[in-house]
């Protein structure tokens, strides 16, 4: 990773967000808890635009809003006016209408700055969190998009961070600070111009220091920003460990591991812990420059104006309005002041948003992608070679195999031969690097997704439970199916009988994962919601593993029924539950090494053979113990 980052920040970040996720790939290498992720060097000027983009649909509230906050510019402007009318004009004629008519005005203004301000906090904030909506919106249904190797190349805990935290930490920037800084601005020059309609001179002197401050900004901005970028860095190591350590807490536990899990934790959090630290110190030195420059321009204007020096020569109400301008001079210059700072330290959270976002699906619809008509289901794999990463090993080796419709597949082989691969590809979760794969002659990547994937039921081997009751779960795969229809598939799979045995039969609560049911039973729902779906292809991968083999015997006869006139693929370790299929498939190291019937590749007593017979083997040493 470290390698392709000169040309990454040559070529900006727009390109980066792409190339990252590709240069990584190409290196073979992916992101872990314990490293951090590469970030650009510059601001990006176009991530601040995007945030405009986001209020664009709030136009009209953005316009009510700066109305009113111009309103209380004027009026923080005029309050030192009337100041120094009263001092210089007022008080000194002694006339008590004019007093009480100040005083009248001097309230009136005070009431609706206050109005003001209330409508101006609660209508920000509903802004911001819109926006914030929106953003997250964008980002989670853009993640839902992309493809399986994006998911590979980073731990889950550094997506989820992006879509939480970080939209979070923008919180403060959009719902006040995009707002406000434009009445700043506004306030900034009207405060000035009034001023210079004041005093020229003592304006000019006001501003002696104010390059100074530019000056420290800007130095300190770049040490800042990059204290930002590690801090945010190592937060998301950290939520890429905790997320890791939770979802492997029954390992930990099993193991008696939770010391070492405990150091790594505190390792991770020490790290989170100093880079905070920095950044905060930083940050703090930006406020005693705007804080100091300020005080001693106050100084400064009493001086001259006391003094009579420069050739000031003021009046008394002259020089404590001019201090009042001062005040709500350099007021607008902190405040712009901190939401640079605030960018700062969005900028480093922006970027990995918006490069979430510039992500482009490796596997999408190319241009012009037809739909891929109801099949039939003839498949074939023609010399497909694969590899999961551009220049990597190649996982599938020259794979060429015909499917009739209707036939029932098999592909069985050790461990990492490339089975599960085989299934993923034909479901277009990866695409091929060589060859290519037809279904009804239809090349995968010329079709739709949505097209090819509506009529293939692919059933993994990490069943998925959502939260919710088993009778969503199986009506997840026909959303709009019936309760009879889903207690059918059901009852097709055998998962009907230990759901009625359930606390509240089909609409028994389950738990994210599934983890209040046993590795059969969740097997056995996402068996009914794929036959639910009634897909033209099905892909059984190890489906039955954590079935028990009474069960298994039944649902195969369930099943038998089903399978006929689709095209099955079925991967499965256990031989018994694959004997029947009408083409057997012996992968090793991604190459097909045998095929043909059980009975065919029994008969040649190769690879397919000894399989059998080891298996065989096992259970009557079992049964005779
Ligand atoms: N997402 C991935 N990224 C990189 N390599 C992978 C990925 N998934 C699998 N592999 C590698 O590809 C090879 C084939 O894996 P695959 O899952 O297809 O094997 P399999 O035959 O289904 O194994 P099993 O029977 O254990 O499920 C293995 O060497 C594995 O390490």
């Amino acid at each position: 990773m470290r390698a392709g980052t000169a040309s990454m920040r040559a070529q900006g970040r727009g390109q980066q967000a792409k190339s990252q996720g590709q240069q990584q790939a190409q290196a073979g290498q992916r992101n872990t808890f314990r490293e951090d992720e590469d970030l650009a060097e510059q601001i990006n000027l176009k991530d601040i635009a995007r945030i405009g983009s986001y209020l664009k649909p709030y136009v009209k509230d953005v316009v009510r809003i700066l109305l009113v906050v111009i309103t209380m510019s004027c009026i923080a402007v005029a309050i030192p006016y009337l100041t120094k009318i009263m001092i210089d004009t007022v008080i000194p004629s002694g006339s008590m209408g004019q007093l009480t008519a100040l005083g009248v005005g001097f309230f009136a203004a005070i009431v609706v700055y206050e109005l003001c301000h209330r409508y101006r906090t609660v209508a920000i904030t509903r802004v911001g969190q819109e926006m914030l909506k929106d953003m997250r919106r964008d980002l989670f249904t853009h993640i839902q998009t992309l493809p399986f190797s994006y998911f590979d190349s980073r731990p889950h805990g550094k997506i989820l961070i992006r879509v939480v935290n970080y939209v979070n930490t923008l919180s403060d920037t959009l719902s006040s600070g995009l707002i406000n800084v434009i009445a700043d601005v506004f306030t900034f020059f009207i405060t000035l111009i009034a001023m210079f309609l004041i005093d020229w001179r003592l304006t000019l002197w006001s501003l002696i220091l104010f390059p100074l401050l530019v000056v420290w900004v800007l130095v300190l901005q770049h040490f800042q920003r990059r204290a930002y970028q590690r801090l945010s860095n190592k937060q998301s190591n950290l939520n890429a460990y905790i997320h890791e350590s939770i979802a492997g807490v029954k390992t930990t536990q099993t193991f008696v591991r939770e010391g070492e899990q405990f150091a790594t934790f505190q390792e991770q959090q020490g790290q989170v812990r100093s880079s905070w630290m920095r950044a905060v110190r930083l940050q703090m030195l930006m406020w005693p420059g705007v804080q100091n420059v300020s005080t001693i321009t106050i100084a400064l204007i009493y001086y001259m104006g006391i003094m009579g020096l420069g050739g000031v020569q003021v009046s008394t109400g002259v020089l404590i309005a001019f201090v009042g301008y001062a005040n709500s001079f350099w007021n607008p210059v902190i405040n712009i002041g901190n939401f640079y700072n605030q960018l700062i330290t969005c900028s480093a959270y922006l970027e990995r948003i918006f490069e979430t976002l510039d992500v482009r699906p490796e596997i999408a619809d190319k241009p012009g992608a037809t739909q891929l008509p109801p099949i039939k289901g003839k498949v074939d794999f023609n010399d497909v070679v694969f590899r999961y990463e551009p220049g990597g090993r190649e996982i599938l080796n020259l794979v060429d195999f015909h499917v009739q419709p209707g036939q029932t597949v098999a592909l069985v082989g050790p461990t990492g031969a490339g089975k599960t691969t085989i299934v993923n590809l034909l479901s277009r979760f990866y695409d091929v690097s060589e060859g290519s794969i037809t279904i009804d002659d239809h090349d995968v990547r010329d079709v739709t997704l949505e097209s090819l994937r509506r009529q293939m039921g692919v059933m993994l081997q990490d069943t998925f439970i959502f939260t919710g009751n088993v009778r969503e779960n199986i009506r997840y795969g026909k959303l709009d199916a019936s309760d009879q229809e889903i207690e059918e598939a059901a009852k097709a799979v055998h998962a009907h009988e230990f759901i009625m045995d359930l606390p509240d039969g089909y609409e028994t609560r389950v738990e994210e994962r599934g983890s209040t049911l046993s590795a059969g039973q969740r097997q056995l729902i996402a068996f009914a919601r794929v036959l639910l779906a009634d897909p033209r292809i099905l892909i059984l991968d190890e489906a039955t593993s954590a079935i028990d083999t009474r069960t298994e015997e039944a649902l195969q006869a369930g099943l038998r029924h089903l399978l006929k006139g689709r095209t099955s693929f079925v991967i499965a370790h256990r031989l018994s539950t694959i004997e029947g299929a009408d083409q057997i498939y012996y992968i090793d190291h991604g190459q097909i090494v045998e095929h043909g019937s059980h009975e065919q590749l029994l008969a040649q007593k190769g690879a397919y053979y000894r399989l059998y017979e080891s298996q065989y083997t096992m259970i009557r040493d079992a049964n005779g113990a």
